[in-house]
């Protein structure tokens, strides 16, 4: 496939997903499209496969059977290089942000790009990266207004600023996909919704697609354009935001039934 083909394949392609752990039939055949420039958020009970399919999507949980594909490339059996090129294409937000505690919040970011490549632990530290990847990390920093904090390490910073840092590093990868866990879950009502404005505006400013998981409905209502939910290890709501039904979303905190 040429890079053209590929920039222009759809982001995001699941299909008839199975995946056990065990007796555990965690996915029973989830299937789930993202559109270029597409926000969908997951939803779906706790325990009810969220944060597994999301595992399935760059490689690191393995579904039994099923298709996956990112951009048009096959995860399912991709190992080494052509893994590695999937998972570049994607930046992750997670719920306890994931900072590095013994780097600055620059160096942090600067390991969001400098991670995956050859001494990029020793760079971060010792200052060597090049010119364009530091002044890129700053203005990343800036984006998120997190400018004056550069220096500061996680442990100085509040909840929500470590998840604005978590976001420069997230986009100093330059993805074409955003995977959000719950980024917001530990931080409070007002940090929450100002994190969330934030990702959701950068996500809309460069026209990312976004898979974001969270628990309030209200705001999933808000922010995203497509609203999927599991349950029972199937897609139970696959809608447009606007669209989705209260009986719908009662359903899916119903009890679940895994075995
Ligand atoms: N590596 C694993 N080995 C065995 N069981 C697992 C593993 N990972 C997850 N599970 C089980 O699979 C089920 C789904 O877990 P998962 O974390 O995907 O759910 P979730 O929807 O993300 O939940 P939550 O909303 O609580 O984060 C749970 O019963 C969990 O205990």
């Amino acid at each position: 496939m040429t890079d053209a083909t590929e920039s222009s394949a759809q982001p995001v392609r699941v299909r008839s997903v199975h995946l056990s752990y065990g007796h555990l039939n965690v996915l029973r055949g989830v299937s789930l499209d993202i559109h270029a420039a597409e926000g969908v958020v997951l939803l779906g009970a706790n325990g009810s496969g969220k944060s597994t399919l999301l595992r399935t999507l760059n490689g690191l949980a393995q579904p039994q059977s099923g298709e996956i594909e990112i951009a048009g490339q096959s995860v399912i059996n991709a190992r080494g290089a052509a893994l590695r090129a999937i998972r570049q294409r994607m930046g992750y937000v997670f719920q306890q942000f994931n900072l590095v505690s013994q780097l600055t919040a620059f160096q942090n970011v600067l390991f969001g790009v400098l991670g995956a490549r050859p001494l990029g632990v020793l760079r971060c530290l010792t200052s060597t990266a090049t010119a364009v990847d530091r002044d890129y990390a700053m203005a990343c920093l800036e984006r998120v207004g997190m400018a004056d904090r550069a220096e500061h390490r996680p442990a100085e910073l509040s909840g929500g600023q470590q998840q604005r840092v978590a976001i420069a590093r997230m986009l100093m990868q330059q993805p074409a996909l955003v995977i959000a866990d719950e980024p917001i879950a530990s931080l409070d009502p007002r940090g929450g919704r100002e994190v969330l404005d934030l990702l959701w505006g950068i996500v809309r400013e460069d026209n990312l697609a976004m898979l974001c998981t969270l628990h309030q409905l209200d705001l999933a209502r808000h922010y995203a354009d497509r609203i999927v939910g599991i349950k029972d290890g199937v897609t139970a709501i696959d809608c447009a935001a606007n669209e989705v039904d209260n009986a719908g979303l009662s359903d899916l905190y119903a009890e679940a039934a895994l075995s």
